[in-house]
Formats: structure tokens, C-alpha cells, sequence
């Protein structure tokens, strides 16, 4: 697998958002069609069912969750356990705590297997993530256009990015407090795709607790 991971950090363009950071890397990965189909075929993609007045709905995507044992996360509602990191992620994971300068021990997989598979608004703000959450949000396969919205300050420009295939974007300092972002369905033909987030969760032992 080491030939699918000979990863470039330059160039970097910084977009520094009013409350936020982001630093986006268009070709971090040096053979990313052949990542892509490694990881497309290799991980269990599952599909999650989220509840919403009552009724289940399966989320407009295919997700896979793995990290270090005990880096539980609930996301959109739903409990993921952490699968053992496999080779090739654990070797991602490494080259990405070098470039975003911080440990990371669980990363979320989405596929998007068409233009009808999203994910709506949202911050990645859960409390296991702490206060101001690096986050490292590699793509793989089709382009597809990440929009970024303030929360609470309608009156400034979203921010359209386009993630191409191969691409880094890390999400930093007070981004998700302050942002929301999305990947929005499309109408276009576009190629399958698969994003993975990068986190660190933070454990809550009861020790953080004062009473
Ligand atoms: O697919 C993407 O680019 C975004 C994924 C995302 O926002 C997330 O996993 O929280
Ligand atoms: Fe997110």
C-alpha cells in the first residue's frame, strides 16, 4: 500500500474566514485514484438510519468509523464504535498529524455514491471533540462543492470550495463554533466519492466533572 500514500504538502492555500481558519492542500495525495479504489473496496461501508419525527430515514450516504479503542463518538444521533485501524489508515492518520500538528485518534468515512447522497448543515462541534477541534477532511474520487455558512452572521459571503480528488482541507481554530458547513446534493453526473474526517476525541472522564 505504501505507493498509494506518497502525500505532498505543498501548496497550501489559506483562507482565513472572520472566526475561523481553514487551509486547503488541491493535491495532497499523489495517486488518489488508486487510494480511492483501495478504500472503496476494503471498507465496510455501512448504511445509518436516523430518526426523525418517528420515522427512520437512512442517511443520504454510506459511513464507516474507525480509531483507537474507546474513541467512542455520537454522530447525528447515532453511536458509533470505532473499527481497529487498518494499515493504510493508520499510516493517513500519521502523515496527517504531522501536517495538521496535532494528534488524531478516530476518522469518520463517508461515500457519496452519487449526486443524491449529501450531508446537511452542521458544525462538527460534539463536546467530545473540545473547544477549538482540528479537524483533517481528506477527498477521493468525484468533486463536490463544500459550502461553508456563520452561524450567527448571515450578513457575511458563504464560502463555495470545490474538494477535488486528492485534496486536504484542514478545518481549524474557531471554524466550528463559529461555521457551519455541508455538501450539497447535485443534479450533475458526478463520480462516486469518499471523504474522511480526521478527528481527536476527547474522552469524558469523570474527573473532568466538579461535582
Ligand atoms: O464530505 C465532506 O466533505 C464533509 C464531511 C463532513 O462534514 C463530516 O464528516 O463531518
Ligand atoms: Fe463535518
Amino acid at each position: 500500500m505504501s505507493s498509494l500514500l506518497m502525500l505532498n504538502s505543498e501548496p497550501c492555500q489559506r483562507h482565513q474566514l472572520p472566526d475561523g481558519e481553514l487551509f486547503y492542500y488541491p493535491q495532497w495525495v499523489s495517486d488518489p485514484p488508486s487510494l480511492f479504489e483501495h478504500l472503496q473496496q476494503t471498507i465496510p461501508w455501512r448504511q445509518d438510519w436516523i430518526s426523525l419525527y418517528g420515522k427512520r430515514h437512512p442517511l443520504p450516504r454510506l459511513t464507516a468509523w474507525y480509531g483507537d479503542p474507546g474513541a467512542a463518538y455520537t454522530y447525528s444521533g447515532i453511536a458509533m464504535a470505532p473499527q481497529p485501524w487498518t494499515p493504510t489508515l493508520a499510516r493517513l492518520k500519521a502523515a496527517l498529524e504531522s501536517v495538521a500538528g496535532v494528534p488524531f485518534n478516530s476518522v469518520l468515512l463517508n461515500y457519496y455514491r452519487h449526486g443524491r447522497d449529501s450531508m446537511g448543515w452542521h458544525s462538527d462541534d460534539e463536546p467530545e471533540l473540545g473547544p477549538n477541534p482540528v479537524i483533517a477532511s481528506l477527498s477521493l474520487g468525484g468533486s463536490r462543492r463544500f459550502v461553508l455558512r456563520h452561524k450567527s452572521k448571515p450578513q457575511l459571503a458563504k464560502l463555495d470550495l470545490t474538494l477535488a480528488s486528492g485534496s486536504l482541507l484542514i478545518m481549524a481554530a474557531a471554524t466550528q463554533h463559529h461555521w457551519q458547513h455541508r455538501v450539497p446534493k447535485t443534479t450533475k453526473p458526478v463520480a462516486p466519492r469518499i471523504n474522511l474526517t480526521f478527528r481527536c476525541i476527547h474522552r469524558q472522564s469523570p474527573e473532568n466533572f466538579t461535582d
